[in-house]
């Protein structure tokens, strides 16, 4: 690998977010988001994340950003990743399908007002999928983060971060980018 072809990855991943930078549409999703978690939590709510390999770890990089701490000591937010339980999750995906991990999940455990997040860079992954209309079904607001389509998450998603790339990691870089600066809006709400 050459130094150009190192700085053609690393202008790849600014491109995207260039865009992002000047898109209205996104800024405006971002705040109404932030207000709709911001709710949840007051409201006594949770927010699950959930999504498949580096959107996994997407996942469980933002729940911890709640439940632990982003800036402030503060007191912990109720948020899970789905993918965290290996015993369910061997069960559930052996016993019945992996294409149901999650939606067994939520429907077990999310009620009305909580939020489920999922990121799937496709849009169009059959476990996310099943989880945001199991979601649907229970009253559970749903927040997407995708490509550039949407997929099949655009008509299930209450609120959609639609990355306009269809490359998955430059992809996965703009949604860790787009989740922290929920986390940090919410947290900021919340422990002004
Ligand atoms: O992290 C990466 C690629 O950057 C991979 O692990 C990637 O997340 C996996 O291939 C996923 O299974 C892709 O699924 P999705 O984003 O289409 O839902
Ligand atoms: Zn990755």
């Amino acid at each position: 690998m050459t130094n150009n072809q190192i700085s053609g990855l690393i202008q790849a991943s600014i491109a995207v977010k260039q865009q992002l930078l000047t898109d209205e549409t996104v800024h405006q999703t971002i705040i109404t988001c932030v207000e709709a978690i911001t709710k949840c939590f007051q409201l006594g709510g949770k927010v699950l994340f959930c999504g498949n390999g580096g959107s996994a770890a997407d996942a469980q990089h933002l729940a911890a950003e709640f439940s632990g701490r982003f800036y402030k000591n503060r007191k912990a937010l109720p948020a899970e990743a789905l993918h965290c339980n290996t015993s369910y999750l061997t069960a559930v995906a052996n016993d019945y399908s992996y294409d149901v991990i999650y939606a067994r999940l939520v429907e077990g455990t999310a009620n009305n007002g909580d939020v489920l997040v999922g990121f799937s860079t496709s849009g169009n992954s059959t476990n996310i999928i099943k989880a945001m209309e199991a979601a649907r079904n229970q009253g559970v607001i749903t927040v997407g983060f995708t490509g550039a389509t949407g997929g099949a998450m655009k008509e299930l998603s209450d609120y959609l971060f639609n990355v306009p790339s269809t490359d998955t990691p430059r992809i996965q870089e703009s949604h860790i980018l787009i989740g922290h600066i929920i986390c940090q809006l919410v947290e900021a709400n919340l422990f002004p």
